[in-house]
């Protein structure tokens, strides 16, 4: 089954939607939102709508072949009409649009052999195979559909050529128009690859801006460390539990900034981020939360834990040599360590840990304060 399948497209928020683009939702997207680029979503879409295009066709034709008694065409068309029907049903169902896509695109194809073989109504079968290229990229990919496409052309040969007028049942088609509806399913077939290969490429190149822009909205360019937004998206999405934040501010960074420079401040900020990160446990996030200030959030740790890894980050800051240009400097920081929980959202925990940040400083600097 898909990645839909297994739950990683929320279920849409229609919040800020009229009813008609609600309507749309429902009926093409299957109630689906997410990334807006995704690919499952493309798909879903492209199996959907192909679905819904073949029920809204063979219906109406296939009565229409009953009402004129060729009972082979309406039985033909009804069936596949009832096909499209059931997939629709499970596709709304189950969300798994590469089996659906199948249940699609295979009996399409023999629809579209029946149709070149018998001729369809008055011999103008053959007109609706051109779709099926597009339909075949669309669902199966470049690689898949190609293949068979090739197969589906090659047994379009075998019927013009060879089965043309066969026992009395099969369609009568002259030396021009087989070799005209042939070459022209292949220029259909050619151009719909072109297309399809430049909208996936298309699509590809959209999704890795789009993901570089938020990587780049959620980093810290000094540092390289989340940054507030991208720390903040984290905590707002982390389930509430055994979760510890703890906020560690430079102390005196001004002076550096004053005696060495900003350059200097910079690289110092810069070192530290490392050093952080070296005690920072599997799983915990590090940001850089403002100007001197990084906050750390460790999961899966209780208050003992991340009291004893706070230690370790206080002792390393003050034991470090921070070399800038031929002058070792020493820095220290403060701490304020807060535990995250339902009782404790994330608006007051931050509140908390910096007043405790400031109870460290007003202690006299280098401490934890909890
Ligand atoms: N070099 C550099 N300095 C920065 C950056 N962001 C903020 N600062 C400086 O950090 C300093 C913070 O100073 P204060 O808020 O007074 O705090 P402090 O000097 O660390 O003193 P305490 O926090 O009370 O120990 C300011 O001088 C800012 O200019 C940065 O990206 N690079």
């Amino acid at each position: 089954m898909g990645e839909l399948a297994r739950g990683c497209l929320p279920e849409s928020q229609h919040v800020n939607k009229n009813w008609i683009q609600r309507c749309v939702y429902h009926i093409f997207y299957l109630g689906l939102s997410g990334e807006v680029f995704s690919e499952q979503i493309r798909r879903i879409l492209i199996v959907n709508l192909f679905s819904i295009v073949g029920i809204v066709f063979t219906l109406p034709l296939g009565i229409a072949a009953l009402y004129r008694s060729n009972i082979g065409l309406a039985l033909a068309l009804l069936c596949f009409a009832f096909i499209f029907c059931a997939n629709q049903l499970y596709l709304r169902r189950t969300r798994n649009y590469r089996v659906c896509g199948n249940i699609v695109i295979y009996p399409l194809y023999c629809l579209m052999l029946y149709l070149v073989f018998t001729g369809g109504v008055s011999g103008t079968g053959y007109v609706w195979i051109f779709c099926v290229p597009a339909v075949s990229l669309f669902i199966q990919g470049i690689k898949r559909g190609i293949i068979e496409m090739i197969i589906f052309t090659l047994l379009l040969i075998v019927i013009l050529y060879f089965f043309s007028n066969i026992y009395g049942m099969a369609f009568h088609y002259d030396a021009d128009l087989r070799f005209r509806v042939l070459a022209s399913f292949i220029v259909v077939f050619f151009l719909s690859t072109i297309y399809e290969y430049s909208m996936r490429r298309f699509n590809e190149a959209l999704r890795h801006s789009s993901r570089l822009l938020q990587e780049q909205a959620e980093t810290d360019p000094l540092t390289q460390l989340l940054n507030r937004r991208g720390m903040q998206q984290r905590l707002e999405d982390a389930e509430a539990g055994a979760l510890h934040l703890v906020l560690i501010d430079v102390d005196y960074f001004k002076n550096i900034n004053d005696q060495y420079g900003h350059d200097c401040g910079d690289f110092i900020l810069r070192t530290l981020a490392d050093l952080i990160a070296k005690e920072l446990p599997e799983g915990g996030w590090l940001s850089r939360w403002g100007g001197e200030e990084f906050l750390l959030a460790l999961r899966e740790t209780d208050s003992s834990q991340a009291i004893e890894i706070a230690e370790k980050i206080r002792q390393a800051i003050e034991n470090y040599d921070f070399h800038y240009d031929q002058q070792d400097i020493h820095i220290t920081a403060s701490f304020g360590i807060v535990p995250l929980g339902t009782e404790n959202p994330l608006n007051i925990a931050l509140k908390v840990a910096d007043r405790l940040l400031y109870q460290a400083k007003d202690a006299g600097r280098n401490n934890i304060c909890v």
